[in-house]
């Protein structure tokens, strides 16, 4: 993990290395630059195969309110969408139900709805201590050997 010494109040706002994400969590590493730049993201496989994703939000995904920003939340739905589908992303909605705030654990869980030869339909909702805060909605177009 980069940004090792940060706190979650630090400016640069990463996760700490002694976090520890909820069961399950492992990090995942080399998600590339953009994705790479915008947090620190764990991923879960569930028993029934299915993934999710996850973060906590730092001050680095922050908006001045001391909320997650509507744009970070934006990039999570559309990582987790796409890393999870193994899709490029052609469609993607969300409405931003609750707030998140700075310090608060976000997972999604991505459910395929329908895959063809061309296209993945897929939705999820992520939630914070539980409580739906982020539904979102998606099309995607399969891309070969894209795995989680
Ligand atoms: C405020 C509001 C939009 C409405 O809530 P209220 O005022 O309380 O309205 P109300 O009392 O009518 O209750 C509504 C009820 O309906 C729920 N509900 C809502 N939608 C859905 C749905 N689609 N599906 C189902 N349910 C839905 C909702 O949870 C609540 O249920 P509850 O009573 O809890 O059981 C709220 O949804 C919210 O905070 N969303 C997150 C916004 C956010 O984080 N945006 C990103 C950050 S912004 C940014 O970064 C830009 C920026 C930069 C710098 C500076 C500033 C900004």
């Amino acid at each position: 993990m980069r940004h090792i010494d940060a706190a979650p109040t630090d400016e640069f706002g990463w996760v700490p290395q002694d976090f520890t994400p909820p069961h399950g969590f492992v990090h995942l590493p080399g998600p590339g630059k953009f994705i790479g730049r915008s947090a620190d993201y764990f991923i879960r496989r569930q028993d029934d195969g299915n993934h999710s994703l996850g973060t906590l939000i730092c001050e680095g995904q922050s908006n001045t309110q001391g909320f997650a920003h509507g744009g970070f939340l934006m990039t999570f739905a559309d990582f987790a969408m796409t890393i999870i589908t193994m899709g490029i992303t052609i469609n993607l909605t969300a409405d931003f139900i609750r707030p998140v705030k700075v310090g608060e654990w976000i997972e999604a869980q991505v459910v395929t709805r329908k895959r063809t030869a061309n296209l993945i339909f897929a939705d999820a909702m992520a939630t914070t201590n539980g409580r739906e805060v982020l539904r979102m909605s998606g099309v995607f177009k399969p891309v070969p050997n894209r795995a989680p």
